[in-house]
């Protein structure tokens, strides 16, 4: 052979060797070994920027705006909004409410009947209102004769015997624990799944059906495994830590954590901040408004609560316990009396009163969605000839999946929802609600129920949500 035929062989053998490491490379690449994790690290931050079970924050608000986010496409367009059904505790169901605890003698000043109620049993024009809002038909206001001297809510200078309030700080670590219990097995299946090693299409198609079961519903499915794809194909994604860690990632790139979750409940300078609070009856509104008033309460917060849902007088008496216990006064109305009615006057005393919030509960049993239209709208116009409102956070029942969504819908059409109460969220796995709410609506879930403890209430942290969906 001559001296050429020897360097052309050995050329050849060169390339084909070269060939063989870069196919063996590729092929190492696209495969997901599992190995076992290293034993984590006891400082791993799994926080990822966002400081888990942190306090609540609250924000000094504007108007209650439209959605910060561009609304996502509806991904269930079926079915009608059940406006007119209770969520899945029907009110009037037995329940353990918070009438039925035990209140400790009350310490109050003979003088002081601190739960004595405004009766807004007057005629009289509403004499604060300079300008009727051109558009609106006039709102048949009847201005409650405000509370003078025994309405007086001492209670918010000299407390009587109240509550302990848990800390506000690191409420979402204490009660992560029963969030985890029902949701991570959501996680661990998706971890089993992209763990697998080789995903072929049907378990692509496998993990699109895990999500959608926990109801993240059908458009954040496929923006979560779109992401999942590529990012499997272009990083060197091996080990079963580096799954977890990109699958925490596009979770919680998918829950918006930029969204401001601050409760717009810090007051301005000549009146305070002014909440309502909507939602269907049995969803938790009541309570909901309740554990609010108390965090504001432990934060340094004077709070006057007003009690609008005057469909059921339970509801009021409900609310104003929740006050007693915190030292908060509640504004009522009479069983049936015009939910703006007491609205306004809730807000009309806050004002007078100088407290720093205003709390309203609304109704939510509504049988129709002009009927909540009416109603909600009414409420937020008359309210408004005093202040603005602050923040409309509409209370949802995790539990009922869809259902709650369809209520979100219509809520969100008839009244601009500035944040989400998500409830029983302790009691579900279908926590992946959150992300189809937020994805649908263009506004945050803020806060989350986790009981039924008076303050099982926390923030809510996308980091520490998806945390404890990985379990
Ligand atoms: N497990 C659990 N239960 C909750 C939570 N929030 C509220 N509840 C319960 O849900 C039930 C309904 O709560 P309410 O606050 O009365 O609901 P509502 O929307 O005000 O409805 P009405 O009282 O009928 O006007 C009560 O038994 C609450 O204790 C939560 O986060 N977890």
């Amino acid at each position: 052979m001559t001296a050429e035929a020897w360097i052309l062989i050995a050329a050849a053998a060169a390339i084909l060797l070269i060939a063989l490491v870069v196919g063996f490379v590729l092929y190492r690449r696209r495969q997901i070994s599992l190995t076992a994790s290293k034993a984590p690290t006891a400082v791993e931050d799994r926080s990822g920027g966002y400081k888990a079970g942190g306090g609540f924050s609250f924000s000094q608000g504007g108007t209650a705006t439209a959605p910060r986010q561009p609304v996502g496409e509806r991904t269930d367009v079926d079915g009608q909004p059940a406006v007119g059904d209770d969520a899945a505790v029907p009110r009037d169901a037995p329940k353990r409410g918070i009438t039925e605890i035990r209140l400790p003698d009350p310490v109050v000043d003979e003088a002081t009947p601190v739960a004595e109620q405004p009766t807004p049993a007057v005629e009289k024009p509403a004499p604060a209102v300079e300008k009727p809002a051109p558009v609106v038909a006039e709102p048949v206001v009847e201005e409650p004769e405000l509370p003078t001297a025994p309405a007086t809510p001492q209670s918010l200078d000299t407390a009587p015997t109240i509550d302990e309030i848990a800390p506000t700080e690191g409420r979402l670590d204490r009660l992560r624990g029963r969030l985890s219990r029902s949701q991570s097995a959501v996680g661990k299946s998706l971890l089993g799944l992209l763990g697998g090693g080789d995903l072929d299409e049907d378990s692509w198609e496998e993990v699109e059906d895990t999500l959608l079961i926990a109801d993240l519903g059908s458009a954040v499915t496929t923006n979560v495994v779109t992401a999942l794809r590529e990012r499997m194909a272009t990083r060197n994604v091996r080990t079963e830590a580096e799954v977890r860690a990109l699958l925490r990632e596009v979770l919680i790139e998918a829950l918006h954590p930029e969204l401001d979750r601050s409760i717009r409940a810090l007051p301005h300078d000549d009146h305070p901040s002014i909440l309502l609070v909507v939602g269907v009856n049995g969803t938790g509104k009541t309570t909901t408004t309740g554990k609010l008033a108390r965090v504001l309460v432990a934060d340094g917060r004077r709070v006057l609560l007003g009690a609008a849902d005057t469909f059921r007088a339970a509801a009021a008496d409900q609310l104003q316990t929740w006050g007693e216990r915190v030292g908060a006064d509640t504004v009522r109305g009479k069983e049936h009396a015009d939910p703006a009615s007491v609205a306004f006057d809730a807000v009309s005393k806050g004002i007078e009163l100088g407290v720093d919030v205003v709390l309203i509960d609304t109704a939510g049993r509504l049988h129709t969605k002009t009927g909540l239209m009416d109603e909600l709208g009414k409420v937020k116009r008359v309210i408004e000839k005093r202040a603005t409102v602050d923040e409309v956070l509409l209370v949802l029942d995790a539990t009922i999946g869809q259902n709650g969504l369809m209520q979100a819908r219509v809520f969100a059409d008839v009244v601009a929802i500035s944040g989400v109460v998500l409830t029983k969220l302790d009691g579900t796995a279908k926590g992946g609600i959150v992300f189809q709410v937020q994805h649908e609506l263009g506004v945050p879930v803020k806060l989350v129920g986790l009981g039924e403890g008076a303050d099982d209430l926390a923030p809510f942290e996308p980091a520490a949500f998806v945390d404890a969906l990985l379990g």
